[in-house]
C-alpha cells in the first residue's frame, strides 16, 4: 500500500543529509505520520540519529523503502544520483512520484533510468527550509502533472516560499537561492567582523549583524518596495551609509556578487553536463 490512512502517499527519502533532514522535518510538519515516512542513509550513525530525532524508519536499503512509497524524495548528492536510480527503478510502487533536490541533473536522465511514464519532479530548495523560511523552485517531468506538483507543493508547505519554474530556468535558480543563502552568511560574516574590528564583542556585533539582515529582509519582503528605494531611505545625503556604500561600490562587490551568481549558474550545468555524460 502507498497510500497512508491521512490520504497522504507514503514518503521514503533517499540520503539524510542536511537536504534530506529538511525533508523529513518538512513532511512532519506538513502532516506526514512519521510511521509513513522513512529516510535511507548510507552512514548508519547518520540513520540513527534521524529516526531517534523525528521517529521516523531509516534502517532500509534504497530498494525497500522505495517499494511501499508513492512519493520517492532524492537528496544524494549529484554525482551519487545515477547509482541510486539504478537501484530503485525496478523497485518503484506504480505510480510512485520522484522528487529530487540534486542540483544540476537533469529530468532527462531520471525519465532515462526510470520506468517508462513515471512522473518526476525537480526541486532546487535551500537551508533556510529548516526553519520554514526557504525558497523552492519545483519543474515538472514530462510525465508530472499538475496533481503532482500539488502534491509536492502540499510535502514543502511547511520549507516556505516555494514558486513552479520551467526546468531551463533551474541553473539561475540555483545560483540565487539555492546558494544565496551562502552569499548571506558571508554578508553576515564579513559585516560581524567589522564590528569587532571596531571595537564591539563578537557576541553583540553577530547579533546586530544577524538582526539587520533579517529585518532588511522583512522589510523588502513586507513594502514589495524597490531595494534601492529602501537603500535611499537609509541614506541620508552627506551621511553615513553613503559614505559606507561607496566602499562597497569602489571595493566591487555588486560585480562580485554577480560573478559569484554566474559561477553557481555555470558550475550547475556542468554538473549536468556530467549526469547527462554518464547516463
Ligand atoms: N545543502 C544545500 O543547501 C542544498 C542541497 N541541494 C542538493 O541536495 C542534495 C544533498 O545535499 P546535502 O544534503 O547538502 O548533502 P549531504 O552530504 O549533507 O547529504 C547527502 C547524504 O546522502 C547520503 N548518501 C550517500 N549515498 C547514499 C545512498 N546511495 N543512499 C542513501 N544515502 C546516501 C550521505 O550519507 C549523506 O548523508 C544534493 O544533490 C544537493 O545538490 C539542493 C539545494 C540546496
Ligand atoms: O552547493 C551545492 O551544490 C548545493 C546546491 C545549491 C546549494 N547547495
Amino acid at each position: 500500500m502507498t497510500q497512508t490512512t491521512t490520504g497522504q502517499p507514503r514518503a521514503a527519502v533517499l540520503g539524510g543529509g542536511v537536504m534530506g533532514e529538511a525533508l523529513v522535518s518538512a513532511l512532519l510538519t506538513a502532516g506526514w505520520d512519521m510511521d509513513d515516512v522513512a529516510v535511507t542513509e548510507r552512514s548508519a550513525i547518520r540513520a540513527n540519529e534521524l529516526s531517534t530525532r523525528y521517529g521516523v524508519r531509516s534502517a532500509d536499503p534504497n530498494p525497500k523503502a522505495v517499494r511501499s512509497a508513492g512519493l520517492v524524495l532524492i537528496s544524494v548528492k549529484p554525482q551519487v544520483v545515477p547509482e541510486v536510480l539504478a537501484e530503485i527503478a525496478g523497485a518503484l510502487a506504480p505510480g510512485a512520484l520522484v522528487v529530487s533536490v540534486a542540483a544540476g541533473v537533469p529530468l532527462a536522465v531520471y525519465e532515462r533510468a526510470l520506468p517508462e511514464g513515471t512522473p518526476v519532479v525537480r526541486v532546487m530548495p535551500n537551508t533556510p527550509a529548516l526553519v520554514g523560511k526557504g525558497a523552492s523552485a519545483i519543474a515538472p517531468g514530462r510525465h508530472a502533472t499538475d496533481e503532482h506538483l500539488a502534491l509536492v507543493e502540499r510535502a514543502l508547505a511547511a520549507t516556505g516560499l516555494v514558486v513552479r519554474v520551467q526546468e531551463k530556468e533551474l541553473d539561475a535558480v540555483t545560483a540565487i537561492s539555492g546558494s544565496g543563502p551562502a552569499y548571506a552568511f558571508y554578508l553576515i560574516d564579513a559585516m560581524a567582523e567589522a564590528g569587532v574590528l571596531l571595537g564591539l564583542t563578537r557576541d553583540l556585533a553577530t547579533r546586530l549583524a544577524v538582526a539587520t539582515v533579517e529585518g532588511s529582509a522583512a522589510l523588502a519582503a513586507q513594502t514589495g518596495d524597490h531595494p534601492v528605494v529602501l537603500r535611499e531611505r537609509v541614506s541620508s545625503p552627506g551621511g553615513t551609509t553613503v559614505a559606507g556604500v561607496a566602499e562597497l561600490d569602489a571595493h566591487g562587490v555588486r560585480a562580485g556578487v554577480v560573478a559569484a551568481a554566474r559561477a553557481a549558474h555555470d558550475r550547475s550545468r556542468e554538473l549536468g553536463e556530467a549526469a547527462r555524460a554518464r547516463d
